[in-house]
């Protein structure tokens, strides 16, 4: 029957997160000569929706966006869930897998200011808006002066604050607003090197069942290769530091035209008064190990102590 056929996509409800999971069924339209109906979208609340009023580091960490979700999957009430790769979490729950990496879109993020247009004019001591300890440390080390405050919800939610003026500013990776036709309320793009990205920004990734050979097939051809090696190199940087959202880390690979892979990988203390990084340049082959050993140097750099006394 038609009807049981239908395959269930699985997604938050945030704007972003409907936008990206319509995009991934276009996509699987137009490989497969599917009609719409063959589709059916399943939204689905997560921890990291509901709760609102604390930092993302207070509640748990990345899996919040992203456990009920995989519960579904593992229940069979959805076929596959589309992702952003920056909110997953560094391993897989049992029997699930991520399927498809699709092709990464652009990596940066950028500042939306009122009081100002970039970070270097706002005002001295101006607020911004941040729930991420990435975008908080990275903006504290170039400007001590300015005070950061939590800044959760969805992107209209934190739109919203700051039209209210709870912030003079606030940051956000241009994927998310270039899939929302935002892009135009960028004040400011800031650059990869001083301000790189989390570890998978920019990249939607389809999570499935693990031999789920349905699902793995009808996926394949949104599969991109240079994503797949970036993201392999990214999160095993992030592995390798055991990433939670306590930490602020930055990593970003590119590739190069030799078949070369270079990963950019950064830490910082929340604080932004210390920060260290690398780059590690390889075969593409090698990208998990390149991920690996330099996160390694960035711990061995920071020294023991860097990550303790965070907690509280
Ligand atoms: N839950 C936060 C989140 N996860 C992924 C994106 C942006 C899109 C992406 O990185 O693919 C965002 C919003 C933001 O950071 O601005």
């Amino acid at each position: 029957m038609a009807s049981d056929r239908t395959i269930r996509i699985g997604t938050r409800g945030s704007q972003l997160a409907l936008v990206q999971a319509s995009e991934v069924r276009a996509k699987l339209m137009a490989a497969h000569d599917l009609p719409e109906d063959a589709f059916a979208i399943e939204v689905i609340s997560t921890s990291g929706d509901r709760i609102l009023d604390r930092p993302l580091s207070e509640v748990g960490g990345k899996g919040l966006f992203t456990k009920e979700i995989e519960r579904a999957l593992i229940e069979e009430r959805i076929d596959f869930a589309v992702h952003c790769l920056k909110d997953m979490a560094t391993a897989q729950p049992d029997g699930l897998e991520m399927s498809a990496f699709l092709p990464r879109e652009d990596v940066r993020d950028v500042l939306i200011g009122r009081a100002a247009p970039t970070i270097a004019e706002l005002p001295q001591g101006a607020v911004v808006g941040s729930a991420s300890l990435r975008r908080q440390a990275m903006l504290k080390r170039m400007r001590p002066d300015l005070r950061v405050v939590t800044f959760r919800g969805n992107v209209q939610t934190r739109l919203r604050k700051l039209e209210e003026g709870q912030a003079d500013a606030t940051l956000l990776a241009i994927a998310g607003l270039n899939r929302m036709d935002m892009a135009h309320i960028a004040t400011e793009t800031l650059d990869l090197e001083t301000f790189p990205p989390a570890p998978g920004q920019g990249t939607l990734v389809i999570q499935s069942r693990v031999g789920d050979r349905r699902i793995e097939e009808l996926v394949a051809p949104l599969a991109d290769r240079a994503t797949t090696i970036a993201s392999t190199a990214e999160r095993a940087f992030l592995a390798e530091l055991d990433g939670s959202c306590r930490t602020p880390i930055a990593a970003h690979a590119t590739l190069g035209e030799d078949g070369t892979l270079t990963l950019h990988g950064m830490i910082l203390t929340p604080d932004g008064s210390e920060m260290h990084e690398t780059r590690r340049t390889g075969v593409v082959e090698d990208a998990e190990v390149i991920g690996r050993l330099a996160g390694r140097t960035v711990l061995e750099a920071a020294g023991p102590g860097f990550f303790d006394g965070w907690a509280d």
